[in-house]
């Protein structure tokens, strides 16, 4: 009976972790209620090993090949033909150039391996490079060496010291401009907030003052694989790191630490706060040159990525500072650094880190000129639209396997009825506007009933639809908010490797400059897109294992990342990332944070993301060599995204679904620059005014007309239902309309686009989706707002409230997305 329970829990931990409910249970079935053997087993089971006992079925092959409907699963179906089905263990085949013994042989192995501290940084290390020009050793204290105080690189100012070392350590020729002037802030002993784009080369920032000065700089970091991929490369540079997270720590490594033998310190924020002891010793035998806050758009309770420890980090100023430690003559600086900021988070991060009075802010522009925006439409949740939209990167990286191309189709099919018959519309090299110009993907399987705007507790089809989601989405299916331990390693070190001479032979390309001139940005467009890496983000884990499947299934080299997954794994899927093993990664949110690979060419959200902050730091992994990357944005226009469920308070819920809503306008939006909307989105006055490369600046936005009597009948119906209690002078007749059930319901959009229908002769065969578009567009535009919950509920009157003009409505009729279609403009 206890058993059965164990086993229980263990296909529970299995299903939340994205495997197949019945691939959960054979396993347990045969190994027992472990976790670990049994993941194994799945995961071995599909690259063919454990299965011999089992008539060489996969357990997973076995049950996919039927699903609830009765009809052929897609890990089934895409392997049809073959004995071994598929799976996210896909990843782990290597390319033919790449010889089996270089790893373990046994996939098991390769998921344990590395559980030692950091194998590829210590014992890689050529040489090992203690001597990096601050760092011989001086004293030793309980058998460890206390590193010498204060470095020296003389007789020349801080900029042009910097400049040696940019040159000497990293092969860069001079700083940029907003790194000077971080920089300038730290050597003036200032706090200093930075505000750069993703890739425009903040971590130098707070890397260089450690090997200006020989003191340490402390690192507060989000994630560990973020920490470990910085460390893995400043021991390149001949800088040596560590990383303290907040697992088991090693505490060999911690010490040695906290008595300076490492020029930079990455730290978690749970751990710096029990460390403030320990560092405040540091900052007396070494020195501390600086704290640095890393990805700090966490400390916000409004940013995305929030993280509660974050907000206790005013400790830091509160302990390091010139009168509560008398060696010191200055307080130690902050420096605080994002990519992802609005407004209101900058000013939450500056008050709740204590940051002084006079903290410089260095803002320069979010926009990343070298990435192509666009949003296509398409019902991203059904596994049928894996084979329209995901065509063209199977043709990228698989592209001879043409046949199974033709597979999928009929698979799809099968899976789903709702297939498209539609011309391709998948993203394309050159191929950035569909035929008619409009980037939409006509998706015949769009519900009408689908807007969210209708998801009251009132609403009788509410609650199937809640609970469709809730059996669609377990809680435990969504990565909501990042955690730091993401990897299998709490702590680990690295060694300056003595950095070789040929590695600075080439210049390293700069990105290209937010400010350039048209010039230069029309020479990005008529570049290709180069092969690259490709990163897919998706809402939840279970997708990221399906999409990886159905690509692995064409040999495209894939595997899903999703925090909960073995960690083993997660580390392993990010070294094959980093070495171009891996041509597509498949992950929720868990993924991506500062990640720095240059070559990623293509980011694809196939869902909506969480926020417009997630979405541009996310799309920001892309093109970090300044070539051009293209960030697609697929997700169904049709409806208003709903909110996963998860644990998160009132407060948070409403600030999540505000945050959706700007998501869902980015992607409506057709008339207006994309990039210009994400930078603005950042309160930035975006000079450029167009991208040149993006969806709308390319297609060029669609014709208007006017809708003026459209958007008055909607108005006056919205009021109407507002007002349903008093007499509304010619309207009473709507009112009376709201009444006449006799009972009490929310006003909600589709009760409003139900009476235009009924009431108006001119309109009662309009499409209800063009309506939610039109209240969309006019919601927008500030005309009417969504009200409690998600209900459209309030109206605001302005003088201009009826003149409105749509694009192209012939246009629109024959589109079935046509909320997408629409655009307005005041007169
Ligand atoms: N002065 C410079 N000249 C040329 N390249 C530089 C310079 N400074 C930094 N870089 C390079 O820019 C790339 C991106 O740097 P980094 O990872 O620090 O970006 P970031 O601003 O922190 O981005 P994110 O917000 O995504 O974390 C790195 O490969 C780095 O080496
Ligand atoms: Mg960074």
């Amino acid at each position: 009976m206890g058993k059965a329970v164990a086993c229980d829990g263990i296909v529970e931990k299995l299903i939340e972790m994205g495997f197949e409910s019945c691939a959960a249970e054979q396993a347990v079935k045969e190994v027992g209620p472990s976790l670990d053997k049994a993941v194994d087993y799945i995961l071995n089971c599909s690259s063919g090993r454990n299965c011999e006992g089992s008539g060489g079925m996969s357990s997973s092959s076995k049950c996919s090949t039927s699903s609830r409907s009765g009809k052929r699963m897609l890990s089934g179906s895409a392997c049809s033909g073959q004995k071994r089905q598929s799976s996210i263990l896909e990843h782990f085949r290597l390319p033919r150039s790449v010889k089996r013994g270089m790893l373990s042989s046994n996939v098991s192995d390769i998921l344990v391996s590395g559980s030692k501290v950091l194998p590829l940084s210590v014992n890689e290390c050529e040489e090992s490079c203690l001597s990096v020009d601050c760092g011989k050793a001086e004293d030793v204290v309980d058998g460890l060496p206390v590193r010498c105080k204060e470095k020296v690189v003389s007789g020349l100012d801080w900029e042009e010291r910097a400049n040696r070392v940019l040159q000497e350590r990293f092969g860069y020729s001079s700083l940029k401009g907003f790194q000077k002037e971080a920089l300038a802030a730290w050597a003036a002993h200032q706090d200093c907030l930075v505000l750069a784009a993703t890739g425009s080369g903040k971590s130098l920032c707070f890397q260089i003052p450690a090997l200006l000065t020989g003191k340490v700089v402390v690192v507060v970091s989000p994630l560990i694989s973020l920490m470990h991929d910085q460390c893995l490369k400043l021991s390149k540079h001949g800088v040596s790191a560590c990383f303290l997270g907040s697992g088991q720590p090693d505490s060999s490594v911690e010490k040695k630490a906290m008595r300076g033998m490492y020029d930079i310190i990455y730290v978690c924020p749970e751990t710096i706060l029990r460390l403030i002891k320990p560092l405040q010793g540091l900052a007396e035998s070494r020195g501390i040159t600086l704290f640095a806050i890393d990805e700090v758009h966490c400390v916000s309770k409004w940013g995305h990525d929030f993280r509660p420890a974050y907000r206790q980090l005013s400790v830091l100023r509160e302990n390091f500072s010139a009168c509560n430690l008398k060696f010191l003559k200055f307080n130690i600086p902050i420096m605080a650094l994002t990519a992802t900021a609005t407004i209101p988070v900058r000013g939450d991060v500056l008050e709740v880190l204590s940051m002084s009075k006079e903290t410089k802010v260095v803002l320069t522009s979010f926009f990343r000129p070298n990435l192509r925006f666009s949003v296509k439409h398409c019902r991203t949740s059904s596994p049928s639209s894996y084979g329209k939209n995901l065509s063209h990167l199977i043709g990228i990286y698989a592209g001879k396997k043409k046949s199974n191309e033709k597979k999928w189709s009929s698979i799809g099919e099968d899976v789903d009825d709702c297939s498209d018959n539609s011309t391709d519309n998948s993203i394309s090299d050159g191929d950035v506007s569909s035929p008619n110009g409009m980037n939409i993907i006509e998706d015949d399987c769009c519900d009408v009933d689908d807007d969210g705007l209708n998801l009251t507790k009132e609403n009788g089809s509410t609650a199937s639809r809640e609970k469709e989601m809730s059996i669609e989405y377990l809680e435990n299916d969504v990565d909501v908010f990042h955690t730091v331990d993401d990897w299998d390693v709490a702590c680990g070190e690295f060694i300056g490797q003595s950095p070789c001479k040929d590695q600075y032979i080439c210049q390293s390309s700069e990105t290209v400059d937010p400010s350039s001139k048209i010039e230069d940005r029309l020479k990005i467009l008529q570049e290709p897109l180069e092969e690259g890496s490709t990163i897919i983000y998706v809402p939840t884990r279970k997708e990221t294992l399906s999409i990886t499947k159905y690509l692995c299934g064409f040999g495209v080299k894939a595997a899903a990342y999703n925090a909960s997954l073995p960690k083993s794994h997660l580390r392993q899927v990010h070294k094959e990332f980093h070495q171009n093993m891996l041509q597509v990664v498949v992950a929720t949110i868990a993924f991506g944070m500062g990640i720095d690979k240059s070559n990623i060419r293509r980011i694809i959200h196939y869902g909506w993301p969480q926020s417009l902050e997630a979405y541009y730091q996310e799309a920001g992994r892309a093109g970090r060599d300044g070539k051009l990357a293209e960030c697609v944005l697929y997700a169904n226009l049709s409806r208003t995204p709903s909110l996963l469920p998860s644990k998160r308070s009132e407060a948070q819920t409403k600030h999540a679904y505000k945050m959706l809503s700007d998501c869902f306008r980015y992607g409506m939006n057709t008339s207006c620059c994309r990039a210009k909307i994400l930078v603005e989105y950042f309160g930035e006055d975006f000079v450029s005014e167009k991208c040149l490369l993006c969806d709308v600046c390319v297609n060029g936005p669609p014709e208007m007309q006017n809708l003026k009597e459209e958007a008055d009948i909607l108005m006056k119906v919205i009021a109407a239902g507002h007002l349903s209690n008093h007499s509304f002078g010619s309207y009473d007749d709507i009112c009376n309309g709201f009444k006449s059930k006799g009972t009490v319901q929310k006003p909600n959009l589709r009760m409003f686009i139900t009476k235009i229908r009924e009431q108006s002769q001119k309109f009662c065969t309009t499409d209800q989706l063009w309506w939610q578009g039109l209240a969309r567009i006019m919601e927008g535009k500030g005309y009417i707002r969504e009200g409690d919950g998600k209900v459209l509920a309030q109206m605001i009157f302005h003088s201009h409230s009826s003149v409105f003009e749509v694009l192209d409505y012939t246009k629109y009729l024959q589109c079935i997305s046509v909320s997408a279609l629409l655009c307005m403009c005041k007169n």
